[in-house]
């Protein structure tokens, strides 16, 4: 059974064949299920309460990215400086189309059938639009109060142009985490207390659909929730952010191929989300705008506002929880941008394979005679560093597509990480840090403005999310020869609670975004790569010489080199790593060490039969086991 998707369903079989050589209009509520109670994911879910260790408050994390300096430039505290824009929407979408189609996105599910709502800010009454709406409910014993006043709907406001996004960013209020121009332009903003993504908290329905097809249980990152509790979530965001005066409404799409792209809504508190996605998603044109009609996925980011504790499955305060059945995701506690693009990551990692597509967590690019890259690796191995490269086009960062006709990008923009940036090192990441990319996180003097990319104050996963209009780019593209280079470690502060690099075997490089079994993304990897006569290198871009605390990690000059090597086809014998180490004995040693862990990891999957006669399931073991 399949998700009755707007879009026209192909019909999907799972590849068979392997061997790695060269390689809906709303769907009803679903019945509700019951799930096992009590204290089933006790030992995968955390307790958010241990004390931070870099700041207590507000103003401490506040005070954290602020930079003390003497003040050489005055420059007046905090308010628009170098800024202008003009109040009042500018995008030519009918409105009224728009704003009963928001109405219905943020209708609670007890109480009237939507909110009132206005288009523009209520900061500057002067520019603000007044759309006629019809009223939904006349007051009755189960109104809220929020049922009685307007919500103020910033419908995809872009940084620039006439629309007000950055004074609308910097008049958020004293209790909000702003945003400040930094002396390139860029907004640098706080993403308060996680400041990377919290797996732990995340949360997936398990219905009668998903129970069956997606992947449960041990090494999964799926964490199962029931629908009930789906939507008790989904109503406090929905009640939070109806409680506002205004709120932000992001219509984009998902992947550059036009076949196979989703329509996706973004409902946000803060201007920082709204600016992220605008830079993170594809941007509708206007045309597209006018007749975007129902979204196929939409997130409610309630941002700070917590989840209740008491609620059933419930950890922590925080909470991000994906709904298929209803194409919803619920972010509750967690102001961390990461979150939104990943978890949407998560749904075209259920939708694509049903298309025979596959989703990669990757990193690509494509040289001038058309042959194209793919950079597979967890968070930090260097998918964002190596794809950009000055020399090839950059196709994308992070999420792919690899269809029948080639790969493309799942999103509009960049999310690099900017520790230790350095103009020499990364130029090209270097001068997307401009108007309108967000940074996040990072620590800025408090006069000059200027960021200081070694500062680990707030957290070492600072980062910068830009468009991709930015760079030479090619978006879509049919593939001629795929080189696929891997790498996969665990690296500090993507995921809370991660302070040093740890070894893992990530699930396709990234098992915490993937839906289905990791032998169904293997299988068509494999299909594929054969198909195209795809090459596979391994590429080290970590611990080169000696383990972590003794090695060094290897130099982003030399990777690159390697990687230039690698395209210009240089014999694979030269780059082997134990020339690289000193002590022969101790490169054994870890190598060995490496294999057991690698083997014991794969135990997770011999149980899983894929196809009917488990045969692939077979093969992919029988390479395994004969790798050694
Ligand atoms: N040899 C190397 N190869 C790639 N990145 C490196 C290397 N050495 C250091 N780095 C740094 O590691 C980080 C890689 O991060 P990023 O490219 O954002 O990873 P990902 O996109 O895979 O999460 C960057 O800060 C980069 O400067
Ligand atoms: C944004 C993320 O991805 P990456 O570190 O791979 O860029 C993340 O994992 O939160
Ligand atoms: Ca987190
Ligand atoms: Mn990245």
């Amino acid at each position: 059974m399949f998700y009755a998707w707007k879009w026209r369903e192909r019909e999907t079989k799972i590849p068979v064949e392997t061997s790695v050589s060269r390689a809906a209009a709303a769907r009803d509520a679903l019945p509700r299920i019951t799930t096992e109670k009590g204290g089933k994911s006790t030992d995968v879910c955390h307790d958010d309460t241990a004390p931070r260790v870099n700041f207590q408050t507000i103003d401490e994390l506040h005070s954290l990215q602020k930079k003390r300096s003497a003040p050489t430039t005055p420059l007046r505290d905090g308010s628009a400086s170098g800024v202008s824009g003009t109040s009042g929407p500018t995008t030519p979408v009918s409105s009224e189309t728009m704003l009963q189609s928001v109405s219905a996105s943020l209708a609670s599910l007890t109480r009237e059938t939507g909110p009132k709502l206005i288009r523009g800010d209520p900061t500057s009454a002067a520019n603000v639009a007044h759309v006629p709406v019809t009223p939904t409910s006349l007051p009755t014993a189960d109104v809220s109060d929020s049922g009685l006043k307007f919500t103020h709907i910033l419908h995809n406001l872009s940084p620039a142009g006439n629309n007000p996004l950055n004074v609308t960013v910097l008049n958020q209020g004293p209790n909000l985490i702003l945003i400040v121009v930094t002396s390139t332009g860029a907004l640098a903003t706080l993403s308060g207390a996680k400041t990377g993504r919290s797996p732990k908290d995340k949360r997936v329905v398990k219905d009668e659909t998903t129970e069956a097809e997606l992947w449960w249980g041990k090494g999964s990152p799926n964490i199962e929730m029931d629908e009930q509790t789906f939507l008790v979530n989904r109503e406090r965001a929905v009640d939070y952010l109806n409680s506002l005066d205004k709120v932000f409404v992001n219509d984009q799409y998902l992947n550059w191929d036009p076949e196979n792209r989703i329509k996706v809504r973004i409902v946000s508190a803060r201007a920082y989300h709204s600016l992220f996605m605008h830079n993170m998603c594809i941007r509708p044109t206007p045309e597209e705008l006018e007749n975007f009609g129902t979204p196929d996925f939409t997130i409610y980011n309630a941002g700070k506002f917590p989840c209740n504790r008491f609620t059933h499955y419930m950890t922590s305060s925080t909470s991000v929880d994906i709904n298929l059945g209803r194409r919803e995701m619920v972010i509750l506690g967690t102001q961390y941008a990461g979150e939104m693009k990943k978890g949407l990551f998560g749904v075209m990692h259920y939708l694509m394979p049903k298309r025979k597509i596959l989703s990669l967590h990757s990193g690509c690019n494509m040289g001038k005679d058309g042959d194209v890259a793919l950079f597979f690796g967890l968070s930090g191995t260097g998918k964002t560093t190596l794809s950009t490269d000055h020399n090839r086009y950059l196709i994308g960062d992070d999420e792919h597509c690899w269809s029948e006709t080639g790969v493309s990008n799942i999103e509009g923009g960049c999310y690099a990480k900017c520790i230790d940036l350095a103009r020499e090192k990364e130029p090209d990441i270097w001068n997307a840090i401009k108007f309108g990319t967000v940074l996040e996180n990072v620590v800025f003097d408090e006069h000059t403005r200027e960021v200081d990319y070694t500062d680990k104050s707030v957290t070492e996963n600072t980062r910068a999310a830009y468009p991709m209009s930015t760079f030479r780019t090619r978006r879509y593209r049919a593939l001629d020869h795929t080189r696929r280079t891997g790498y996969t470690a665990l690296v500090a502060g993507t995921e809370e609670g991660v302070k040093e690099p740890r070894a893992t075997f990530s699930a396709c490089f990234g098992a915490a975004f993937i839906m289905l079994h990791p032998t169904k993304y293997a299988a068509m990897l494999a299909e594929k790569m054969q198909a195209q006569g795809a090459t596979g290198w391994l590429v080290n871009t970590g611990w080169s010489g000696g383990s972590y605390g003794s090695g060094s990690r290897i130099k982003l000059a030399y990777t690159r080199k390697i990687i230039d090597a690698i395209h210009s086809g240089v014999p694979s014998e030269i780059l082997e790593p134990i020339n690289a180490w000193e002590d022969k004995m101790a490169y054994e040693d870890t190598l060995l060490k490496l294999a057991g862990l690698f083997k014991s990891n794969f135990e997770t999957f011999t149980s899983h039969k894929i196809g009917d006669d488990g045969k692939l399931t077979e093969e992919i073991l029988q390479l395994v086991l004969t790798s050694e």
